[in-house]
């Protein structure tokens, strides 16, 4: 592998980083609701994926796996689904977000029901958005889930969403519009987490809708899908983990497959890691990180756009030679977990100084000790700080598990590159 100038001493690796969550449950679902038969290559298999699989069953897809896991081929529906169903949503916020938007826009009854994690989290703008546009919707308690759709497909017109807490509320939606009887005319306040709709319009038309709009207001068609071939990238915020561990550990990791054309916004952490003084070399096959090993601190970042890598670089912020702030980031204690309250908590165990707000974090230098890490069912604590713990010693996970969620084989990846991630032993 080719290293730029002036790092030609730092030992070089290649990871092996799993399919992006994001692009392959968009893709599974515009499968489903294609007229057409569709194949998914290299998808992410992991809990938040295999759930949304097993959901879109429960709905009348075929599914078939082959290739080792490699290959999913489905069958469309042409429409949306024929309830009554009932539908396990596992942690997984796309499945929540995404699937009911599906069963309003075709009939009958489903319900949705989730682990107390995911049922603790927000979905009442979404429920409020389909009755607007013709469902009968019923949520639990405080307006979360489980949520009940009893539909006869969706009308379409105009529509105005709140994007504040999410934005799979508008993915969703959006994803649904080219089922419905008349166009949608979507206006959308207060996005957070923009990036990850421009993937959804992206995929929507290489599934061959009609969709437009960038900013606000997005129109969308009538007229169905066709289905696709697809190969799935290596997931961006997964990859975050291992370029950060280049930056941490003064080494080069290369992620192939995720290159300058890559439609997930969480490759911008790169970006990032430069302000650390970390080199990134992209072309449009890979991208390359290497580390100094001396990160730069004295600076503060907004985060809002790639929420998903914030506790990544937070967790390597005691490393940094100055205090980093991070901003933007509010709509991340809506996430598995509180991130800005389990960022702050943990690093306080490990001794390190930190002061917090509503949407940010500054995170002081410091010299970690040794503490057991409070996962909270959270994958991304749990990989964020086993970055960390490659330069500390005695960081040990409480829920090393917890990382199947989007990467199941997250430890031995790290572990096959940098032999000194033991975070998960303290488990055991
Ligand atoms: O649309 C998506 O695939 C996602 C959107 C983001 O959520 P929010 O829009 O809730 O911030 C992100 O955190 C999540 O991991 C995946
Ligand atoms: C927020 C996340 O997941 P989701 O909202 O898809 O459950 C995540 O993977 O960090």
């Amino acid at each position: 592998m080719a290293l730029s100038p002036g790092t030609s001493r730092a030992a070089a690796f290649e990871a092996r980083v799993p399919g992006s969550k994001s692009l392959t449950n968009r893709a599974l679902l515009l499968a489903a609701a294609a007229r057409s038969a569709s194949t998914l290559r290299a998808p992410l298999v992991s809990d938040d994926t295999v759930a949304f699989l097993n959901a879109l069953v429960e709905l009348g897809v075929r599914v078939e796996r082959t290739g080792g896991d490699d290959v999913w081929s489905l069958t469309g529906l042409g429409a949306g689904p024929v309830g009554p169903a009932r539908v396990w949503c596992a942690d997984a916020g796309t499945a929540a977000r995404f699937l009911p938007p599906f069963a309003a826009a075709g009939h009958g009854d489903v319900l949705f029901e989730a682990t107390d994690q995911l049922t603790a989290r927000p979905v009442a703008p979404l429920a409020e958005a389909l009755r607007q546009l013709g469902a009968d919707v019923t949520t639990g308690p405080d307006g979360r889930l489980p949520l009940r759709v009893r539909s006869q497909g969706l009308d379409g017109g105009t529509l105005s969403l709140d994007g504040a807490l999410s934005s799979q509320f508008l993915t969703g939606l959006l994803m649904a519009g080219p089922l419905m009887r008349t166009p949608l005319v979507l206006t959308v306040h207060n996005l957070v987490s923009r990036p990850y709709v421009a993937m959804t319009t992206a995929l929507m038309r290489h599934f061959g809708a009609d969709v437009a709009g960038e900013d606000d207001v997005f129109t969308v068609g009538t007229g169905g899908y066709r289905g696709a071939d697809l190969l799935i990238e290596p997931d961006a915020s997964t990859a975050s983990y291992f370029f950060a561990a280049a930056a941490a550990t003064g080494t080069s990791v290369t992620v192939t497959g995720l290159g300058t054309g890559s439609s997930q916004g969480d490759l911008r952490f790169v970006e990032v890691l430069k302000l650390t003084g970390a080199h990134v070399q992209s072309t449009p096959e890979a991208t390359t990180v290497t580390g100094t090993g001396q990160l730069r601190g004295g600076f503060t970042v907004d985060m809002g756009d790639v929420s998903d890598t914030f506790m990544t670089l937070a967790a390597l912020a005691p490393l940094a030679d100055a205090p980093i702030t991070i901003r933007g980031v509010g709509h991340a204690r809506l996430k598995e977990s509180d991130r800005i309250a389990a960022v702050e908590r943990n690093l306080g165990a490990l001794g390190i100084h930190t002061r917090a707000g509503r949407d940010w974090i500054t995170v002081h230098p410091g010299r970690p000790a040794p503490a057991r890490i409070a996962c909270h069912r959270d994958h991304r604590i749990a990989m964020a700080f086993s970055v960390l713990g490659l330069r500390s010693e005695g960081l040990t996970l409480d829920d090393p598990d917890c990382v199947g969620k989007t990467f199941p084989g997250f430890h031995e990846e790290l572990h096959r590159i940098f032999p000194q991630h033991t975070a998960r032993r303290g488990h055991r």
